[in-house]
């Protein structure tokens, strides 16, 4: 089977309709998400903004209607996918733990397999030593943790083989992982301890660089960690306090477009930038080919069109992987509409939660009770949410930007929610398990999270988050997606309601007979 990584389905657009009986009244002609290219546009545009702005996020909210990037040129194909995690070679231990956390009969998504055939290839020579510029874009749940961190962790463990005799004088990091929130970053920080548990690579989530420098104040100079992980800000801070990059050999961004954007950009070019000098400078670069040695990965659910030619313009040989789901909602997702009708919003949202977990019950593979998350665009509002919810006798909890357990140092605010695995929290960060509530709900009580678009970039909620309910517009069809696909992860079932005014849903309706 031929897998081909340019893709004409960049444009397959959101490919399923379902209907549900989400049980407000409005049963019958539920307006549900059609299939055709003209259809899947115009839905996105409903979801994402459905009209032009003026503010910043004027590019993304038209961004639905634009032309979605095809990669026809850069395509690469494979004859040889890889079929099965078993027939991987990699370092001992690694796909043992890769096993252990996704089972031993599971297959490798597309995005994993392209991976694979590439990044792998470097690691054991195939396709020479050269560093190179990937990037991994897929639809979210897609699995392209695993297509990134499998290749690397390999990568970092044979490259010590590598240096032996020498092994001692390994410099470190040699890895460095960004993320544009705090709460995924953690996760990222337990996925890499999850995989490199048995192989044994040391790993820290840098949460500040400043406590990171307290906490090593005798071996700054001589990181004792193979990988870091953290923000492009704390780590360009980490590295102005004295910590050398110039062992860094794997440079990975994930939600790459958000490390792009105008929020992250002058950081991530920066802390790239400087990793490719102190590959020069340390001598670590070959110098005849000018090749840097350094692997830089960017993974993402969505490339805007802002996005595609900023590559074309700064990473112009970046090699596009491209799964060929990317830019549709996950298969298992079930996707309707509800509308605001009584005139009090607050109620007519919580009885569409109240009616989706009542509905839900049980997830079908675990013991824990069905969970709803529900989307807001302000901080503001997600707390006054979450406690109506509370006061009306519906357990909920908000989890924003502006809350105090983010300033702490585990993601136990939201770990009731959130997928198993292992949970870091530094001895430094003390945290009494509660998010922002209203009304001192503790989360594993709460079926409900309130948030903002904070938690929609990468986390992995489990499957037990069966519902994902977007309550005000999102600010773009990007923002749509990575909402979305919070739920519906990995196979899982999943059902997206969209909350929008009667007027729409009654125009939805129409079309949708
Ligand atoms: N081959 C696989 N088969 C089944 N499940 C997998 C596979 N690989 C990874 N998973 C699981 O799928 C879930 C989603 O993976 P991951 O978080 O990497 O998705 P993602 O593509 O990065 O999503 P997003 O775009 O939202 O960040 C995780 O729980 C992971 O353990």
């Amino acid at each position: 089977m031929n897998i081909y990584t340019n893709l004409r389905g960049w444009c397959g657009g959101i490919s399923r309709g379902y209907k549900t009986n989400s049980g407000f009244g409005f049963k019958s002609n539920e307006p549900t998400v059609r299939t055709s290219k003209h259809q899947t546009k115009e839905a996105l545009f409903n979801m994402g903004g459905g009209r032009r702005r003026s503010n910043k996020n004027n590019e993304e909210a038209t961004d639905a209607t634009q032309k979605l990037p095809s990669f026809n040129k850069n395509y690469v194909q494979f004859t040889d996918a890889v079929k099965h995690f078993s027939t991987v070679d990699v370092v001992d231990g690694l796909m043992e733990r890769v096993r252990g956390e996704i089972g031993g009969k599971t297959l490798p998504t597309s995005i994993q397999s392209l991976a694979m055939m590439t990044l792998l290839g470097d690691a054991h020579g195939k396709q020479g030593k050269q560093g190179k510029q990937t990037l991994l874009a897929a639809e979210t749940g897609s699995g392209k943790t695993y297509a990134f961190l499998i290749p690397m962790i390999d990568a970092l463990k044979r490259s010590e083989v590598g240096a032996a005799p020498a092994h001692k004088a390994i410099r470190k990091p040699r890895a460095l992982i960004m993320a544009p929130t705090r709460e995924l970053c953690r996760q990222l920080t337990g996925q890499v301890k999850a995989l490199t548990h048995i192989c044994k690579l040391k790993s820290t989530y840098v949460w500040s660089a400043g406590e990171y420098q307290d906490e090593n104040k005798d071996k700054l100079e001589k990181c004792n960690d193979d990988v870091l992980i953290g923000s492009p800000e704390q780590l360009n801070k980490l590295h102005e306090k004295g910590v050398s990059f110039d062992g860094v050999e794997w440079v990975v961004l994930d939600e790459a477009d958000a490390l792009f954007d105008d929020d992250f950009v002058d950081s991530t070019e920066k802390l790239v930038r400087m990793v490719e000098k102190a590959r020069v400078d340390g001598n670590l670069s070959d110098n005849r080919s000018g090749n840097l040695n350094l692997n830089l990965v960017m993974s993402t659910a969505t490339v805007n069109e802002k996005f595609s030619s900023y590559l074309h313009t700064h990473y112009p040989r970046i090699n596009r992987l491209v799964s060929p789901k990317t830019h549709t909602l996950p298969r298992a997702l079930k996707l309707s509409y509800a509308p605001y009708h009584s005139g009090n919003k607050l109620a007519d949202l919580r009885g569409v939660v109240n009616d989706l977990i009542s509905g839900s019950g049980k997830s079908s593979n675990s013991s824990k009770q069905a969970k709803t998350l529900v989307f807001v665009n302000t901080n503001e509002r997600a707390e006054k949410v979450a406690k109506y919810f509370n006061e009306k006798g519906t357990p909920a909890v908000s989890m924003t930007s502006a809350s105090q357990g983010r300033s702490r140092v585990s993601n136990r605010p939201i770990r009731p929610f959130l997928r198993g695995g292992v949970d870091i929290s530094s001895s430094s960060g003390g945290s009494n398990g509660s998010g922002d509530n209203s009304n001192n709900i503790s989360p594993a009580s709460a079926n409900t999270l309130v948030t903002t678009s904070l938690l929609a970039r990468g986390l992995d909620f489990g499957t037990h988050v069966q519902n994902v309910v977007i309550a005000e517009e999102s600010g773009s069809a990007v923002d749509f997606i990575h909402r979305a696909g919070r739920t519906g992860r990995a196979g899982a079932q999943g059902h997206v309601t969209v909350m929008v005014p009667l007027k729409k849903y009654q125009h939805l309706s129409r079309r949708g007979r």
